[in-house]
């Protein structure tokens, strides 16, 4: 007998008289609660699990030696100078996360409307990976490819009479994923959202002999206002002018984000990743659901903020509001986020399991 969400139909109806004058007791032959009586039977049935091995922690590099500074809008992130990311990379691998994510803080000297230092083999991400792979070569290191770090104007890709350049932006984006790749880059993740960046980076990757240098695309990437308080970490939230509306999908679309995700798989990618995270759980889903592939979810510097911020006043439980939102991605199908609560959480799971 097909049984779908509880009993057969014709178990449903059977009376049960209570006897006469009996505390007032509901007629339920299925009570859901009991399956929660105790913490030992909630973890009997648990569907979904929260480990270490799920967590990629985002940090931000900036110039200088002996360097934390503070980002205001991001309570608890710094930026960090290559030696002191050395440091926090270590202490990743300590606590067993699998794989760091590099973004760079560029001096404004450095920006131009090419943003030319993406391509420079001794930028500070490169001088960060090489460091990093130096000391402690078995945590992973993904490197994000876009121009939005190193231009004027603040935009992912090149800019001209008010338009964002699709296959221009393309080839200095391949240059600029070969640069991190050379400094010992693990996971190549194109932030950018330019047509055609996947497959043109996987060719020249494979061409170079990079043959076992993944991509994690940043396949369905929504133009969001959670990402505010990143743009303060590197310093592009002064300069950006207009809007990511040309090349970032449409928070409204959910049938283009897989047309999205298909074409990266389709051009190579290794992994694909929705971003933001919690307000687009139902796009991981979809995702996952229909490719099977390796899926990510990014908590976005905006998801965080909101969290740590409401944390700080007292007026919600951080550190369980951050276990919750994370343990949600996984419920939506993700194989993994990346999250500025990284740290905390695995430090939590080692205390917690
Ligand atoms: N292409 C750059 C990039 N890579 C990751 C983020 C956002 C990450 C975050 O908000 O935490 C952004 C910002 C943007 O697209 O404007
Ligand atoms: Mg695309």
């Amino acid at each position: 007998m097909a049984i779908k969400f509880g009993r057969p139909i014709d178990l449903r109806d059977v009376a049960r008289n209570p006897a006469a004058g009996a505390p007032p007791v509901l007629d339920l032959t299925i009570r859901p609660r009991r399956n929660r009586k105790a913490e030992w039977a909630r973890r009997m049935v648990r569907e979904n699990v929260l480990t270490t091995d799920d967590l990629i922690w985002p940090l931000f590099v900036v110039q200088g030696d002996r360097t934390r500074s503070t980002v205001a809008s991001m309570p608890g992130v710094e930026r960090l100078s290559v030696d002191e990311i050395v440091r926090d990379a270590e202490r990743a691998a300590k606590l067993d996360i699998p794989c760091i994510a590099l973004f760079p803080y560029t001096e404004p000297s450095l920006r131009d409307e090419h943003g030319s230092e993406a391509c420079n083999p001794d930028n500070l991400v490169c001088q960060a990976v090489r460091a990093i792979k130096k000391e402690f070569p078995e945590i992973g290191v993904l490197c994000d490819v876009a121009l939005d770090p190193f231009t004027s104007h603040g935009h992912d890709g090149l800019l001209k009479d008010g338009r964002i350049l699709n296959d221009e932006t393309v080839a200095v984006l391949v240059r600029q994923a070969l640069v991190q790749a050379e400094a010992g880059c693990d996971i190549i993740a194109p932030s950018d959202m330019m047509d055609g960046r996947v497959g043109a980076i996987r060719q020249a990757l494979d061409q170079s002999g990079f043959l076992d240098v993944q991509i994690m695309a940043y396949a369905a990437k929504y133009a969001s206002a959670f990402y505010g308080p990143f743009r303060d970490a590197i310093g592009s939230a002064k300069t950006l002018t207009g809007d990511k509306r040309t090349y970032q999908m449409d928070s409204a679309n959910s049938d283009e984000a897989l047309r999205e995700v298909e074409l990266d798989i389709a051009e190579g990618a290794d992994m694909v990743m929705v971003k933001p995270g919690m307000p687009y759980l139902d796009v991981v889903r979809r995702v996952k659901d229909t490719f099977a592939m390796p899926t990510f979810a990014y908590q976005v510097s905006g998801e965080y903020a909101m969290i740590a911020a409401a944390a700080n006043n007292g007026w919600i439980d951080g550190d369980r509001a951050m276990m919750e939102s994370l343990l949600a991605f996984k419920r939506a199908g993700a194989d993994g986020v990346l999250t500025y609560f990284a740290p905390q959480a695995a430090e939590r799971l080692r205390r917690h399991g």
